[in-house]
């Protein structure tokens, strides 16, 4: 089995990423190696739960843990502030103690809210990540950014706080909607886009989900090596990790103006890895043609690669301004100077200029 180990040199600790088909079917075994105490509190949504959860349940009953199960509703409304007294309450009920564990079993907003509930609950209690979604398995379970969203702008409340193990099955991809597999594959072409040319041009050649899946263990081990890396290099996000962020300044901007329900991430940053290209490409910051190639395998994959219009470009340019890579005010940005090589630039709001084409809604 694929197992990559993500050191976190800060905490003198690490923890892997076990990457294998049917993984889900061992669960109980997995689980039992890194963790001696009683209880378990399973976090999934609705949807996740239909499919895996009694899987995965029985799994770690058989394996001799207490075990209960908090599921959510579906969908990125759930990631949100005023869904944590729900979760926290839960967890008390259940009298989960600091040497409890929790695991997070679904997609990127299942991760990232039980991750938060995990760094919160009692100042810290274990977790463990079993990511059921393609942009789960290859992004938001590794590297350890926890958090939720408010009315105000994306992952604006959150935490740096790593999962004890992420246990990664290829095969429950097989019952994801074409949109949700549509979202990860953003993130994937992302990876490609900044940090890798010859990963991008293979992408390129893989002409539907099929072949796609043809490929995936290759696929999540190549993301989140690279993730990896990045993480190790810079865990807190103050210099390179900040790549990884390319088309999500305008991203997160976009699924906050249309209040999370929309356009879902992994739109959001097809589209933002588009205008922040274009843009940029106009400026020649980044080779000319490098835009185009972008929109193709975005398109090609079922993304979006534009922003809807009118749109209220004040209102956007808000969000912008909330993004965390800002600093002393000025704006940072993710471009590419070409496929596969990023920069982080700083600027301002003019640069955002180009996006007020389309006029307002006010
Ligand atoms: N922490 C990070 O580093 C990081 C990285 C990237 C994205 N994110 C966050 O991740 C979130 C998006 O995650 P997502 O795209 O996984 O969305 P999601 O968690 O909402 O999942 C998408 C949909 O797929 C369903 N689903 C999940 N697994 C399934 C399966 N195996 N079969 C069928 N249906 C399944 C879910 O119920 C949901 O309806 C955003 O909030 C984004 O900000 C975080
Ligand atoms: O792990 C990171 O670092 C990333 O930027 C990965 C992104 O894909 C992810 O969407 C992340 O949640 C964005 O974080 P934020 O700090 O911009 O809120
Ligand atoms: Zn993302």
């Amino acid at each position: 089995m694929p197992e990559i180990t993500v050191a976190i040199p800060a905490n003198e600790t690490s923890y892997a990423l076990k990457i294998e088909k049917k993984l889900l079917n061992k669960v109980g075994k997995e689980i039992a190696q890194i963790f001696n105490g009683s209880k378990i509190m399973v976090v999934t949504d609705e949807t996740v739960h239909g499919y895996y959860g009694e899987t995965v349940l029985n799994q770690l009953k058989t394996a001799g843990y207490d075990v209960q199960c908090i599921v959510l509703p579906p969908g990125e409304q759930t990631k949100a502030f005023s869904s944590m007294p729900n979760i926290y309450s839960q967890l008390i009920e259940f009298g989960l103690t600091r040497s409890d564990l929790i695991i997070a079993l679904g997609g990127g907003v299942v991760g990232d809210i039980t991750g938060f509930a995990a760094a919160t609950y009692l100042r810290g209690i274990s977790f463990v990540q079993i990511p059921t979604t393609l942009l789960a398995q290859v992004d938001s379970s590794v590297g350890g950014k926890v958090g939720v969203d408010l009315p105000e702008g994306k992952n604006l409340v959150g935490a740096f706080y790593h999962p004890k193990l992420v246990l990664i099955d290829p095969l429950v991809l097989e019952t994801l909607t074409d949109l949700s597999f549509a979202d990860g594959m953003a993130e994937v072409i992302k990876y490609g886009c900044i940090k890798d040319e010859p990963f991008f041009n293979l992408l390129m050649d893989l002409s539907s989900r099929e072949e796609v899946m043809e490929q995936i263990e290759y696929i999540i081990e190549k993301c989140c090596t690279i993730k990896k890396e990045v993480v190790q290099a810079d865990e807190k996000d103050t210099s390179e990790r900040m790549l990884l962020n390319f088309g999500h300044t305008l991203g997160h901007a976009i699924e906050a103006y249309y209040n999370y329900e929309t356009y879902s991430h992994g739109q959001g940053v097809a589209i933002g890895m588009v205008e922040l290209s274009k843009i940029a490409e106009e400026k020649s910051l980044t080779k000319s043609g490098t835009t185009e190639k972008i929109i193709s395998i975005l398109e090609k994959n079922h993304l979006p690669t534009k922003l809807a219009e009118p749109r209220d470009y004040a209102k956007i340019l808000t969000y912008i301004k909330k993004d965390k890579k800002n600093f002393e005010g000025s704006l940072n940005v993710i471009l590419l100077n070409e496929i596969g090589q990023a920069q982080k630039l700083k600027t301002n709001r003019q640069f955002f200029d180009a996006l007020k084409t389309g006029g307002t809604t006010n």
